[in-house]
């Protein structure tokens, strides 16, 4: 059965993107895009991140969650090529990537968001979207000779870019500084950014966080867009509302290790989870939640 056959009204038959899987740590998964083995990060004598084996399904909205400091950052960093294993292996698509630059990892097709630097709130939308282009970071053309095939890529990376601020409803805003946008049409640049290289996997780092609550349906909805348009998401939220309300899948760490796996009424009643995080927590929907400033 295909996602376009899904019903995201919930009228009709409901399809089981997780259909298979057991709610576990380390369940297999009948069609991963991502399978991690072995994965070790520690920072002195801590072990920040220690995860067995992990698989995420395609085409499906996953979300990591776990208590402050349990390793969901440092986790989303070394998988995507911005922080160095201990140990530990990783596919993508079937291609191992373990060892690959961020930027390699980012044409493998698999892209995180990253908060607005200070550096990056000084400049325009629009030159906010092109620094996420294909060939902005580390791929430097030089040479004269090349300047038609570069010009040519500055515009189709144009083009994209305002369709892509036209989709998130940002483009009245592209010569703006970033700066002076609301927490959450940031959080809206940071996937619109993201989504500049075509990724087949986006991870979005705490996509909530400093949202105004008018604009959380907003983002919600673009979110379960790019899963229905068969992207896999994979994002790290603290507030359980929109956990529990979108993710097919969830996963939870405790002191870098997953202490569960399943769907979200799974993890509600689990009560490892309820005892290491949940219980924690304000599960009527308080986000404990750092916000971005
Ligand atoms: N560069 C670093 N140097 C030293 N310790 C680090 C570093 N990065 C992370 N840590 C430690 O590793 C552990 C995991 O941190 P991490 O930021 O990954 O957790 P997290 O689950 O993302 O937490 P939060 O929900 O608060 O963002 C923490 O104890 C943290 O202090």
């Amino acid at each position: 059965m295909s996602s376009d056959e899904v019903n995201a009204s919930g009228a009709g038959v409901e399809f089981d993107r997780m259909a298979g899987a057991v709610p576990e740590p380390g369940s297999v998964k009948s069609d991963p895009i991502l399978i991690a083995d072995g994965v070790k990060r520690s920072f002195g004598g801590l072990t920040a991140v220690d995860v067995k084996h992990l698989e995420v399904q395609r085409g499906t909205i996953t979300a990591l969650i776990g208590p402050n400091g349990a390793g969901k950052s440092t986790l989303f960093n070394l998988l995507t090529g911005f922080d160095r294993v201990d140990n530990g292996r990783w596919s993508f698509e079937g291609r191992q990537i373990n060892g690959k630059s961020g930027h390699q990892v980012a044409r493998a097709g698999m892209v995180r968001t990253f908060q607005l630097t200070k550096a990056l709130t000084r400049m325009t939308v629009l030159d906010n979207m092109l620094l996420g282009a294909p060939g902005q970071t580390g791929e430097r053309m030089a040479g004269a000779f090349l300047r038609p095939v570069w010009g040519r890529q500055e515009k189709a990376n144009t083009v994209k870019a305002m369709e892509l601020l036209e989709r998130f409803k940002l483009i009245d805003k592209r010569q703006d500084m970033a700066g002076s946008l609301s927490g959450g049409q940031r959080k809206l640049l940071e996937m619109a950014r993201a989504l500049m290289t075509d990724p087949s996997m986006i991870m979005l780092d705490e996509p909530m966080a400093g949202v105004n609550p008018a604009l959380v349906q907003s983002l919600l909805h673009h979110i379960t867009s790019l899963r229905d348009e068969g992207k896999t998401v994979l994002f790290v939220e603290h507030d359980m509302d929109v956990i529990m309300g979108i993710s097919d899948w969830i996963v939870v760490l405790a002191q870098g290790r997953v202490i569960a796996e399943g769907r979200p009424s799974d993890i509600r009643s689990n009560q490892q989870v309820i005892d290491a995080y949940l219980g924690a927590q304000d599960v009527e929907g308080e986000a404990q939640g750092s916000g971005d400033d």
